[in-house]
């Protein structure tokens, strides 16, 4: 059986519940989002047009080969990089600067190597100036939900790929964003460890309801996780699909739906990737 893909655009007929937003969970309009690197001969188009309205709650996945923009994208979200045409808006204010409502999270786990991993979920606590015991709280809540309770004392060289990714996690959660954005968070890690982070990150998601924005190359890892994929071109990163994916949670990875899906995805990744291979061969951009 083929798996129905919506466009975002089309009405939303779920096999779940629609998403219901947690308090504050944000929406995130982009419209025509455009970033040039560069500027004459060695000008790099990244993000050409990219339109998607994000509805608060909801969790997407930017999916496309390597330099198609995915990052170029979550980073203008972010306000770590400011688009060169078009806008962001967070629940109707223009996002022009990084700001505490918008939580990152690292491939690299970027953590304070000095700090315990108490400290480090603790830091941006301290820098908001929450009250002590407060924070000693939310510390003790949050490493609970991540199975981190009995961690605290540890500095991240003596923790696993996956425990250090869940300390980036319990980083941000602590601080109750609106919205966490994720570049590629999974993606050094070994399969299992990878399944487990991607399960407790749906628990978590279920249970706050935060608006979700997370970059991957994996096709199973966004139809495992998203409720919509934004598939993006390569050079320059425009729109080239953007689907819901109509099946209940949690997935299941062998069923026919889930392949069916995986199939179509992939020969449109598939599509890119062939750009991408060209242009590292002829060593130019192949608009
Ligand atoms: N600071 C920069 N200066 C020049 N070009 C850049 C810069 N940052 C990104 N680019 C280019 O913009 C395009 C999009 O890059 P981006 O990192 O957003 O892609 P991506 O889809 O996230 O790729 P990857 O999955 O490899 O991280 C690429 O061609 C990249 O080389």
């Amino acid at each position: 059986m083929t798996a129905q893909v919506k466009t975002a655009t089309a009405p939303l007929r779920r096999a779940e519940p629609a998403a219901r937003p947690g308090p504050g969970a944000a929406e995130i309009a982009i419209e025509n989002a455009s970033k040039v690197f560069g500027t004459g001969e060695g000008a790099v188009v990244a993000l050409d047009g990219v339109s998607a309205a994000i509805p608060g709650g909801q969790f997407v996945c930017l999916l496309g080969p390597s330099g198609c923009g995915k990052s170029t994208l979550l980073n203008a979200i972010a306000g770590f990089s400011p688009l060169t045409g078009g806008s962001i808006r967070m629940n109707g204010r223009p996002v022009v600067d990084p700001g505490p409502e918008r939580g990152m999270v690292f491939q690299e786990y970027a953590l304070f190597p000095w700090m315990t991993v108490e400290q480090n979920i603790r830091f941006g606590l301290d820098i908001k100036g929450v009250a002590r015991s407060e924070a000693d709280a939310v510390v003790a809540r949050i490493a609970q939900k991540l199975g981190l309770s009995d961690f605290l004392g540890r500095f991240p060289k003596d923790l696993s790929g996956g425990m250090r990714q869940r300390v980036a996690i319990a980083r941000i959660l602590a601080l109750d964003p609106p919205v966490m954005l994720m570049d590629e968070p999974f993606g050094a890690l070994d399969a299992l460890t990878r399944r487990t982070l991607q399960d407790e990150l749906l628990r978590i998601w279920a249970e706050y309801r935060k608006t979700i924005v997370f970059v991957t190359h994996s096709i199973e890892e966004a139809i495992y996780l998203a409720d919509r994929i934004v598939v993006l071109t390569y050079r320059p990163g425009r729109m080239k699909r953007d689907l819901i994916v109509p099946l209940a949670r949690p997935r299941d990875t062998a069923s026919a739906e889930f392949n069916a899906l995986k199939r179509e995805l992939a020969g449109l990744v598939m599509e890119e990737q062939q750009r991408f291979t060209q242009a590292e061969l002829t060593g130019s951009a192949v608009d």
